[in-house]
């Protein structure tokens, strides 16, 4: 079986275009302010496709500069400044952010209502609580990809590979909500190999390239490629063995052009969200609205082990 590729590229597109008509209808521009803290390349590179995507989709978006020696005490006073501007909606502080600043304090410094990457604890604990809140843009992102693919969730042996409080934490909380059952796997785990195998659905964010072999894959499974790696000649390459993994899977994501560019559009659909549910237009969906859609009763996977 050669499987089939699930485009996060035109994917995401399509969201954003869909956004783009929502904002458009509303009377007013959701606005989105990104922090950026010194020059570091990839935050550079990112940046500058998250304020052009919200451009494009009619946001009021910024890109705030600061120096790399900013103090701590500088940036939490931008922080707290944008956090009392009512023109803003989404506020986003790029990591990784320089050693001298404590990361955890500069998120826990946004407010949770305009906390469009879904990094403070409150939103982190609404997720794991299975309460509405604003839900990390990343895992939403795959959500939505397993979405387009049909993957049926509920009840499937769902695996992931890493736990960071960014990826591997709320992708396990959106699988579980959507009825998943799911196992996360991390540096100490055992038998990764042997977990690996056992997935119907693999999602692999560790930052290693290569790690997952191709002969980890199930005959079938959807294999979720989370991570980036920049190879030595230049190049970007998931934590996936990409061609030997495409060769046994059923659904799998290309690296680039699979989950970063679901992270882009699930950041303006969460700046969105901020900006109804700040005017009382919407409330916040628990799960951000994504896990529901898979929790359709009637189907199910049915194939029993390996899906062969
Ligand atoms: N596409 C996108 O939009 C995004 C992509 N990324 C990419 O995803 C990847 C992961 O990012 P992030 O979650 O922030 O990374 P972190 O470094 O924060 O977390 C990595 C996780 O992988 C685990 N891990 C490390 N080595 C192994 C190993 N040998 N076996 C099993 N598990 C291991 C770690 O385990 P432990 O907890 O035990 O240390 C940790 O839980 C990176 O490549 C990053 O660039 C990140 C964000 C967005
Ligand atoms: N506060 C914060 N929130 C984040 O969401 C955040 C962050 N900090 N720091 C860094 C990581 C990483 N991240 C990516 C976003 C888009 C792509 C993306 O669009 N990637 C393209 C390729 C881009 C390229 O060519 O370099 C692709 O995979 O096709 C990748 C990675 C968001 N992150």
């Amino acid at each position: 079986m050669t499987a089939r590729l699930l485009d996060g590229k035109a994917i995401g597109a399509g969201l954003r275009a869909a956004l783009g008509a929502r904002v458009a209808g509303l009377g007013f521009r959701p606005g989105l302010r990104v922090v950026r803290v010194g020059d570091d390349l990839a935050s550079v590179v990112y940046v500058r496709s998250k304020d052009r995507a919200a451009k494009e989709a009619g946001f009021d978006s910024e890109t705030i500069l600061l120096p790399d020696d900013v103090p701590e005490s500088g940036l939490l006073d931008v922080v707290r400044r944008l956090n009392a501007d009512p023109a803003v909606d989404g506020i986003l502080v790029q990591l990784p952010l320089p050693k001298h600043i404590d990361p955890q304090r500069v998120l826990e410094a946004v407010d949770p209502a305009k906390d469009v990457d879904g990094f403070h604890p409150v939103n982190a604990g609404r997720l794991a609580a299975g309460l509405p809140g604003l839900v990390p843009c990343t895992p939403k992102g795959v959500m939505h990809l397993l979405a387009e693919a049909g993957v049926a969730l509920p009840g499937a042996r769902a695996v992931v590979l890493g736990r960071s409080a960014i990826v591997g934490r709320p992708m396990a909380a959106l699988l579980l909500a959507a009825d998943a059952t799911v196992t996360m796997l991390h540096s100490r785990s055992r038998d990764i190999a042997e977990e690996c195998r056992r997935a119907e659905v693999l999602v692999a964010a560790v930052g290693r390239e290569g790690m997952v072999n191709g002969d980890w894959i199930a005959p079938g499974a959807v294999v979720v490629d989370v991570g980036i790696n920049r190879r030595a000649d230049g190049k970007l390459a998931g934590d996936v063995e990409f061609e030997a993994a495409r060769a046994r899977a059923g659904w799998i994501t290309p690296v680039p052009g699979g989950v970063g560019p679901m992270t882009i559009a699930c950041l303006l659909e969460n700046t969105l969200e901020a900006a109804l549910a700040r005017r009382g237009a919407i409330a916040l969906q628990p799960n951000g609205g994504v896990a529901e859609e898979h929790a359709t009763p009637e189907q199910s996977y049915g194939h029993g082990p390996g899906l062969a």
